[in-house]
């Protein structure tokens, strides 16, 4: 899905950008850093993605003759010389970013953007739109993945997906987070991501009888065909039905996969059907589930003893409909001055957790003796690397005096370089070493971080120069109010 996105950013992006080119300061180098505040659905962690698409974006960034056309009709007159400046235009800055896969915490930067202020404007709006909405659909998927850790999951959303890009790179999204399928043949196409179907209502009603349309789609389709039991009547026909239709198949030396349960009590259906499977010797045959299901629901059929193998998950977890957004920012972190030193800038909010962390950070994961994480810690490029047998200092930011040491770690650089000056310096990987990678950071957090109800806060450290220099910072901007 290549398209033209260079204006696939805000307005204010492009005035931005306008406003420092007539102004001179259009070349400034600047650090912005993205990150989130709150993690998202009360879990105790997020599934970063988006990468991929960020790094394509970023390697197509070109603006056309027909964009410039668009730019020169808008109401604020940009002059010819900028939008000449435009039409040259191309991204040569430098990005670090968490991997895809990774798990993710709040005020932690997940990706770094190095360049000149105009560039780095430009790329906010898209870089915050692929890595919010994915890293919320991946992080979604793993909690359903956490409640049925050894079952089969398919991605069926599509069809109630905020759009075609939402369904593509959400099922991409949800493959990271520990699908095992899609139902979107593009995402399988475009991502190698396994492609699953079983069949619609649809196909059983364009047939004068259930028997003749489950006959009549096994012989078509190669083994393991999957019938939709529910049509007319679960238990009375669709299951006997799909039972003669496998025993036909078993006597041409071929085996039915599955059923699948699409409405009712499907914890109930699920038992009953499994029963009369196996009294037919069809103990082989899974039992796939689908209908608004999500996580929750998932848990909960399977504390009733649903005997359900297979979970088709769509509208509930391509569109997070328990919560839609994720709030990911992109704050400036650094600025060039006149005098061209770099020097840290700051964003004050009354809110203390929304007051940015100045300064061009590294992000590290201490990962302590028994071979778990411990916490981030988050130092200036400029700092030594946490090493193991160098005393490190954890506090929490928010309250410093909660503290502790730890003295024998490993210390995990999180921030890849994607980018250096313009070229991309990072090789995407593929999918399937993004899902290995996934499951290795899980392995490295204690389940107390993991539990999908009321986590564990795994925590973010600052180091003392770091959380030394914002307090200097909100001391410099704050004036005190005077009674
Ligand atoms: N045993 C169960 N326990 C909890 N939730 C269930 C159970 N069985 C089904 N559900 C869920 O209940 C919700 C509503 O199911 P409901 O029975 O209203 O659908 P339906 O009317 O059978 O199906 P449809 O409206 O698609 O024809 C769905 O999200 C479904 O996944
Ligand atoms: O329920 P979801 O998690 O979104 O999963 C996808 C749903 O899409 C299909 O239904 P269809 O479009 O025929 O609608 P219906 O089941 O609501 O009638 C399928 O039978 C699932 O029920
Ligand atoms: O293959 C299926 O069963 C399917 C695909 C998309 C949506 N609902 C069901």
């Amino acid at each position: 899905m290549r398209r033209e996105l260079a204006l696939h950013t805000d307005k204010y992006q492009i005035n931005m950008m306008y406003a420092h080119w007539a102004n001179g300061t259009h070349k400034r180098k600047a650090v912005f850093e993205a990150y989130f505040r709150k993690l998202p659905f009360g879990n105790g962690f997020a599934v970063f993605a988006g990468l991929e698409r960020i790094v394509g974006y970023i390697g197509g960034l070109r603006f056309t003759e027909e964009d410039i056309r668009y730019l020169s009709e808008q109401e604020e007159n940009y002059a010819p010389a900028f939008l000449e400046e435009l039409l040259q235009f191309h991204f040569q800055g430098t990005i670090h970013a968490m991997k895809e896969g990774a798990l993710v915490f709040s005020d932690e930067p997940l990706l770094r953007v190095e360049g000149t202020i105009m560039e780095a404007q430009l790329v906010e709006t898209a870089i915050l739109n692929f890595m919010n909405y994915q890293t919320l659909i991946a992080t979604k998927a793993s909690r359903v993945k956490q409640v049925a850790p050894d079952d089969i999951l398919l991605e069926f959303g599509t069809r109630r997906a905020q759009e075609a890009d939402a369904a593509v790179w959400g099922a991409r999204a949800a493959y990271v987070g520990g699908f095992d399928a899609t139902s979107n043949m593009l995402a399988g196409k475009l991502f190698g991501i396994p492609t699953k179907g079983t069949h619609a209502h649809s196909w059983v009603q364009s047939f004068g009888s259930e028997q003749e349309a489950f006959d009549a789609y096994a012989r078509v389709m190669p083994d393991g065909v999957t019938l939709l039991v529910d049509t007319f009547d679960t238990l009375r026909s669709g299951v006997p039905n799909a039972i003669h239709t496998a025993k036909m198949l078993e006597a041409q030396g071929k085996r039915m996969n599955a059923i699948r349960l699409d409405s009712g009590d499907l914890a109930y259906l699920s038992r009953e059907a499994r029963r009369m499977l196996d009294e037919a010797g069809l103990s082989y045959v899974r039992i796939v589930a689908s209908n608004d299901l999500d996580e929750n629901t998932i848990m909960n059929l399977k504390s009733q003893g649903a005997a359900i193998d297979t979970w088709g998950v769509g509208t509930q977890l391509i569109t997070a409909s328990d919560q839609p957004s994720l709030g990911g920012v992109y704050k400036l972190v650094e600025i060039e001055s006149a005098s061209g030193e770099m020097v840290p800038t700051i964003k004050i909010s009354s809110n203390p957790e929304k007051v940015s962390t100045p300064g061009k950070k590294e992000v590290y994961r201490i990962i302590g003796k028994k071979g778990k994480a411990v916490a981030d810690y988050i130092s200036f490029p400029e700092e030594e690397a946490p090493r193991s047998g160098a005393r490190l200092k954890l506090f929490n930011p928010l309250h410093p005096y909660m503290q502790k040491h730890v003295q024998h770690y490993t210390a995990l650089p999180m921030l890849e370089p994607i980018y250096v000056n313009g070229f991309q310096v990072y090789k995407l990987p593929d999918l399937a070493e993004i899902r290995r990678y996934h499951k290795e950071q899980l392995d490295l957090f204690w389940p107390e971080y993991l539990r999908k109800l009321n986590p564990e806060v795994y925590r973010i450290n600052l180091s003392e120069k770091v959380w030394e220099q914002k307090q200097k910072l909100i001391a410099e901007h704050i004036q005190p109010d005077l009674e």
